[in-house]
């Protein structure tokens, strides 16, 4: 199933666990808006090459729209040039907006810090990981240096956590070992890394999963944090940056819970009919329900 029919049927099951009115629901599953862009661009030998992107920006009834910017993998496979890619990227949207509203570094985050960036956003989404994995362990009663954990991919996420874990005592697993794994909790730092149908398994099985909706918002936490300190004209050090992500994750985990002992359903649904519900009630309340 493809991420987009599997969030949906989360959605879906999300507004029959609320109630939630079917004409809400349609509005809510419908994006606001969705763009194609072709952008036609001479290359050094003369030829012309053409590539087209998508902007979906699904819903403001809460504020501003924000979201993560994909590339197809064939762009550019090299990580160093990507990288190199990143930063004139940020340099072009900051500047071509800047042009009409004057000097905005608001308007994109993850910014490297000389241009505006936060500190404590590259390690963010790992960092967030663990503060996301400690909440779900001190409702067990056990600390992260009496578990063990496989990790699943070692780029910018996975490699931060696996560094924070080691830093708390926590054991990593490696290819020697990983085949040991019975796990009984499931963090998933990755975008729609369980399957619908994986995930009934896994339930059935009594395996706790720590939804990516939740689990992964570090980063975008941090990426709100950047935005908040470029209107503020203020640069926060990366401790009350990481002292605020703490705060955040561990204030969403617990509205979360009581979402579940309020719908008696497992965390993913907490986290979904938490945020479906929020976004429904500002809809409600500004008269836009179709
Ligand atoms: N970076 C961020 O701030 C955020 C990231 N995310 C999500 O977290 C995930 C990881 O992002 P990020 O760390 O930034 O990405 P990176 O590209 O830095 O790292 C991805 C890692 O996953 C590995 N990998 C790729 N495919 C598989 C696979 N099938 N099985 C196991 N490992 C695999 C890659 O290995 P190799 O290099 O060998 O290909 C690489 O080590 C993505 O789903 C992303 O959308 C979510 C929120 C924020
Ligand atoms: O930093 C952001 O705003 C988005 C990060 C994110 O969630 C992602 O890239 O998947």
């Amino acid at each position: 199933m493809n991420a987009l029919a599997a969030t949906n049927r989360n959605f879906r099951h999300a507004a029959r666990i609320l109630g939630l009115d079917a004409k809400i629901e349609k509005s809510l599953l419908i994006p606001f808006r969705e763009i194609k862009v072709e952008c036609t661009i001479p290359k050094d030998d003369g030829t012309l090459v053409s590539y087209v992107g998508f902007r979906v920006q699904h819903d403001n009834a809460r504020g501003p729209m924000k979201g993560g910017i994909r590339y197809h993998p064939e762009v550019d496979p090299d990580e160093h040039q990507t990288w190199e890619l990143m930063h004139r990227l940020w340099q072009w949207i900051l500047d071509e907006y800047s042009k009409f509203h004057g000097h905005s570094p608001a308007i994109v985050t993850g910014k490297p810090i000389d241009l505006g960036g936060s500190l404590g956003r590259e390690a963010a989404t790992g960092r967030g990981v663990v503060f996301a994995t400690e909440a779900l362990r001190n409702e067990y009663g056990k600390s992260i240096k009496d578990m063990t954990f496989a990790i699943q991919g070692f780029g910018n996420v996975g490699s931060w956590a696996a560094k924070l874990i080691h830093e708390r005592g926590g054991g990593v697993l490696n290819r020697e070992n990983a085949g040991k794994v019975r796990a009984k909790f499931i963090i998933e730092a990755a975008n729609h890394p369980t399957d619908p149908e994986a995930d009934e398994i896994l339930s059935k099985k009594g395996v706790i999963i720590l939804p990516d909706i939740y689990a992964n918002a570090g980063g975008v936490t941090v990426s709100y944090f950047e935005w908040v300190q470029n209107i503020q004209g203020f640069m926060w050090d990366e401790e009350k940056v990481n002292n605020e992500l703490k705060r955040y994750m561990t204030r969403a985990f617990h509205n979360i819970k009581s979402m579940c002992q309020s719908h008696n359903c497992n965390l993913r649904m907490g986290a979904f009919t938490l945020g479906v519900n929020r976004v429904a009630r500002a809809t409600v309340l500004r008269g836009w329900e179709a």
